[in-house]
């Protein structure tokens, strides 16, 4: 019989890490295996309701340190602009003595990690193994973390020539130079150094990106299939979006949701819900509010409350994104195609349309709509704008019944997903990746 094992989990301080970190630990728990799961204090709160098994999943607190640059009491990517991240980085790996202190008491047999590059060095200090868990699409990793790899520069030998930047991605490969210095080298150091590298992902939709990966770092490459979470069945959809929701037919409603990260500048803010109205489709918007504003209402533009009342929302708080994507009225999935989101929308039966801002989002967005052909872009301009006509378009284009692209992609995604949803095959991933970690404690350093 498998022995059971003592994992510990130090993600990124961001809920888009350390939640799909915690849909392994369910897993994980699921097999008999305990988590110890190491969040900053206030994390924890937030994460508690994804916790499936809190006998056996235990998360352990830590004091995020503060860094001159880093406003007090930040503690996740969530409490700062994308602009702040290198500060947030850097009180993260201040966390060091506090995870060793950790691994001194409670002895764990291997750590998931991803940003913490020297994670892989003080496992081998204390004997246990450490596993560089990828939860970005492999498309990005393999693009953008290969070792002697630069911003924007295909590197030799990779495996696409559609899942490519262009010339109007400059923005997304602006936004994230603020940061690339660091996280290049905490990436190409943890592949490097662990034991073993895992992504979040399957063969069957990113398989040679995967291949890429272990030939750049001669490793082989473990895959959890997408460790897409049960579905939450404790609460049902909060009554605001049920009712507003079953007002309309089914498939026509188009929902847009861009992650836990993005904020948007205010002109583009309106510049959305302009798009979204002039679909004539009924639609919940939900996003962030605008960079410097703290709700979403003093932002949006004039008059177009009244004009779509009996049609529109616009909310600026959390969602209950797989509930809403899972309601019958719900047609259209607009997204900025984070790894976590991308999933939950191919998984349903929207049609699906992308708005990505990150670099990791752009590549994958191209995996999408240009190999797979299962969802369109937005398009934008040099500056990185993307107006409310580009956004109309799109949305229209996969919500007329009688328009090609529309039919193409629908057709498309239902293949995909019958690919994705034929039985076991995610199961046999989460138990083939236990069944190695397993194997992997057991080989003597
Ligand atoms: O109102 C909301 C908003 C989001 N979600 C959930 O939050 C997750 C969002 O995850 P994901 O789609 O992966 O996106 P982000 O959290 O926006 O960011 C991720 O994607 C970024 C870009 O791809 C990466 O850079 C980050 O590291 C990674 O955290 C999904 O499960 C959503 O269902 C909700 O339930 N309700």
């Amino acid at each position: 019989m498998e022995s059971k094992f003592h994992a510990f989990m130090f993600p990124w301080f961001a809920f888009g890490h350390m939640i799909p970190f915690l849909h392994l630990a369910n897993k994980l728990a699921e097999k008999g295996h305990r988590v110890t799961f190491l969040v900053p204090k206030k994390a924890q709160k937030q994460l508690e309701p994804h916790n499936l098994f809190p006998e056996s999943i235990v998360f352990h607190p830590l004091t995020v340190p503060h860094v001159n640059g880093l406003p007090v009491g930040a503690e996740t990517t969530s409490d700062v602009p994308i602009s702040m991240d290198n500060f947030l980085s850097e009180a993260f790996d201040l966390t060091h003595d506090q995870v060793e202190a950790a691994v001194r008491a409670l002895k764990p047999d291997l750590i998931f990690f991803d940003f913490a590059h020297w994670i892989a060095k003080l496992a081998k200090e204390h004997m246990f193994k450490s596993v560089s868990y990828m939860i970005v699409s492999a498309t990005a990793v393999s693009q953008l973390h290969p070792p002697g790899s630069s911003l924007g520069v295909l590197p030799p030998g990779y495996p696409s020539s559609k899942v490519v930047f262009r010339e109007n991605d400059a923005h997304a490969v602006l936004t994230d130079s603020i940061y690339y210095e660091r996280l290049y080298h905490q990436l190409t150091t943890s592949l490097k150094s662990c034991d073993a590298i895992a992504l979040k992902t399957c063969k069957e939709m990113e398989g040679k990106f995967c291949d890429y990966i272990s030939r750049q770092y001669n490793k082989k490459v473990l895959l959890t299939g997408p460790m897409l979470p049960e579905p939450d069945t404790s609460k049902p959809l909060e009554e605001r979006w049920s009712h507003f929701l079953s007002k309309f037919p089914p498939g026509s409603v188009v929902f847009c949701a861009l992650g836990s990260q993005i904020v948007l500048e205010k002109d583009q803010f309106q510049e959305l819900c302009l798009g979204m109205e002039m679909t004539g489709l009924p639609f919940l918007l939900a996003v962030k509010s605008p960079r410097g504003l703290s709700t979403v209402q003093e932002a949006l533009p004039e008059g177009f409350e009244e004009r779509v009342k009996d049609r529109g929302v616009v909310w600026g708080e959390w969602v209950q994104q797989p509930l809403i994507l899972s309601h019958p009225s719900v047609g259209c999935f607009v997204n900025h195609c984070g790894p976590g989101t991308l999933w939950e929308g191919l998984m349903s039966d929207c049609q699906i349309v992308l708005l990505p801002f990150l670099s990791d989002q752009v590549l994958f967005t191209r995996l999408m709509t240009e190999e797979f052909q299962v969802s369109v872009e937005v398009s934008r301009e040099k500056t990185g704008w993307f107006s409310k006509e580009s956004l109309r378009d799109a949305i229209k284009s996969v919500m007329d019944k009688d328009n090609d692209l529309g039919k193409l992609v629908r057709s498309n995604h239902t293949k995909l997903k019958e690919v994705l949803g034929s039985p076991g095959l995610f199961d046999g991933y989460v138990d083939n990746f236990v069944e190695v970690l397993a194997d992997l404690i057991n080989v003597k350093t």
